[in-house]
């Protein structure tokens, strides 16, 4: 395990504490912090040397309760979060942030309404925009101090989501390279996919083959 100081990085939120978790793939440390505003722990798996000063293979997850726990096939939340933890025990270095910013930042509950604007003819986007919010409410200033704390500062950034990079480089957070995260496309989501790609500039076409076990 790395050691980490346990002090504050910033005044957004404290560095808490850390601990081993192994996981099918690797064993990972866990590591915990508390943003001030909002009170959400905010995690990083963290496995190898990834002070070193060279990109680090990453991800920057946020919360899907329903994807990455309730094996919901409506998203394809769940298997990016296996893929990128297998990717970096493949490599045995990198980190998977997650960020508690549920529902693409409209909370849980919220995201079940939408859901349900989905189920009524209404794509994802619109959904959002029915209720009230943006077709995106996630803020990713959490990043940059996170990442402070075990001395990254380039990534090779696991995602499809060429906003997700501008938001990186905004926060002064190098992204060296992308790599590309296509998993799981199903019966289910493809609509969802495809909006996302049409509606939200995420990087899949042409559409991938649906994903063999095991395969990323
Ligand atoms: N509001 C809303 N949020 C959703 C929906 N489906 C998934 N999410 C949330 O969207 C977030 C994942 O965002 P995505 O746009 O799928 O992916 P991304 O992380 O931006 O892009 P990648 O890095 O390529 O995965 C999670 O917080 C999910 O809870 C939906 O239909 N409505
Ligand atoms: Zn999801």
């Amino acid at each position: 395990m790395q050691p980490v100081a346990e002090t504050p990085v910033k005044e957004e939120l404290d560095y808490v504490t850390s601990c081993a978790l192994p996981t099918p793939w690797a064993q990972f440390t866990l590591h915990a912090f508390v943003e001030h505003a909002t009170g959400k722990e905010h995690l990083a798996m963290v496995l190898g040397d990834i002070g070193d000063g060279q990109p680090v293979l990453a991800r920057v997850h946020s919360e899907c309760l329903t994807g990455d726990v309730l094996y919901s096939q409506r998203c394809d939340c769940g298997a990016q979060l296996e893929g990128a933890l297998r990717k970096v025990a493949a490599e045995g270095r990198g980190v998977v942030l997650y960020l508690r910013q549920e529902g693409r930042g409209i909370g849980l509950i919220n995201k079940m309404r939408a859901y349900r604007l989905q189920e009524a003819g209404y794509d994802t986007v619109q959904a959002n925009e029915q209720l009230g919010f943006k077709a995106d409410q996630r803020d990713y200033a959490l990043v940059e101090p996170m990442l402070k704390q075990f001395n990254v500062t380039s990534l090779r950034l696991m995602t499809n989501n060429p906003r997700k990079i501008a938001a990186m480089e905004a926060l002064g957070v190098k992204v060296a390279e992308r790599v590309p995260l296509l998993v799981n496309r199903n019966k289910f989501n493809q609509h969802y996919l495809n909006t996302k790609a049409a509606k939200l500039g995420h990087m899949m076409t042409p559409p991938p083959p649906a994903a063999e076990d095991g395969e990323l």
